[in-house]
């Protein structure tokens, strides 16, 4: 079953030029998967994660996420079709600093409503799941980047979304916290089946999905799948990302 369907979508940014961002992508992601985009600077890839996650529209095209197209709601709809469907991961954590931890994780349940006790029920799953389950009562300066980004995680899973977007997860991280971030999300994937779509430049990032889609100019270039071996399978990321060019930064991410 998929839980996105990305149909024909183009995005023209309107001005004194005019210029076209995205140019006819189509893909799907099933339930499940753990998907990267990748691309040189400027290929589209937020343009691509904002109309996915409703943050702007397509010029055409549709998105469907678990069935429900939802460009076609009101501001309200989309608000709690957000909520709801989505969870978001982004590189700067955008986790609020007067808040403790546990405060930060239950925050979308808080506005749904939810009971205290089933908060804390999945307060308590979730964390321990993640290995924070010690730093609840900490504010977010108490913590270390991976621990943000890993409250970052539970907050994007705890309401059950169908599917998480995680923006460039890693882009704050050293590469110990980069890799304890990266079991995170194989452990939500591989333990809820949780599906995810990450867009990253980071090819250490990448070789943890079970596939990569690559975007160059607005469309989509190549994908390539993971196997059994992850080395391997970043290796074939690396040898990509030559191939497609792009700047330098692309390639400064590369640490294994
Ligand atoms: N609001 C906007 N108005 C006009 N052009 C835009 C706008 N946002 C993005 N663009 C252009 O669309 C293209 C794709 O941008 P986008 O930010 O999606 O690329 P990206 O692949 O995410 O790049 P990066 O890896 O540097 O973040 C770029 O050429 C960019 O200049």
């Amino acid at each position: 079953m998929s839980i996105l369907d990305v149909r024909h979508l183009e995005k023209i940014y309107e001005g004194k030029i005019s210029y076209k961002a995205l140019d006819a992508i189509n893909f799907s992601i099933e339930k499940g998967e753990f998907v990267g985009i990748m691309g040189p600077s400027g290929s589209g890839k937020t343009t691509l994660l904002n109309l996915i996650s409703t943050i702007d529209r397509p010029t055409s095209g549709e998105v469907f996420i678990n069935g429900k197209n939802p460009h076609v709601l009101n501001r309200k709809q989309t608000a709690l079709f957000r909520r709801h469907e989505l969870g978001f991961v982004f590189q700067n954590f955008n986790l609020l600093d007067t808040l403790t931890v546990e405060e930060n994780i239950v925050l979308p349940l808080t506005l749904d409503g939810v009971s205290v006790r089933e908060m804390d029920n999945k307060l308590l799953n979730v964390t321990k799941k993640l290995g924070i389950d010690q730093l609840l009562k900490k504010r977010t300066y108490e913590i270390s980047g991976g621990q943000m980004q890993r409250t970052a995680i539970a907050r994007a899973i705890i309401h059950g979304p169908s599917l998480i977007l995680a923006d460039e997860p890693t882009g704050n991280l050293d590469s110990k916290s980069s890799k304890d971030v990266m079991e995170t999300f194989s452990t939500i994937n591989e333990e809820d089946g949780s599906t995810v779509l990450m867009v990253t430049h980071d090819a250490v990032a990448a070789s943890y999905c079970h596939r990569v889609i690559f975007i160059k100019d607005g469309q989509l270039y190549n994908e390539i799948y993971r196997g059994d071996n992850r080395q391997a399978f970043f290796q074939k990321i690396i040898d990509m990302l030559a191939l497609l060019g792009g700047d330098s930064r692309d390639l400064s991410a590369v640490r294994l």
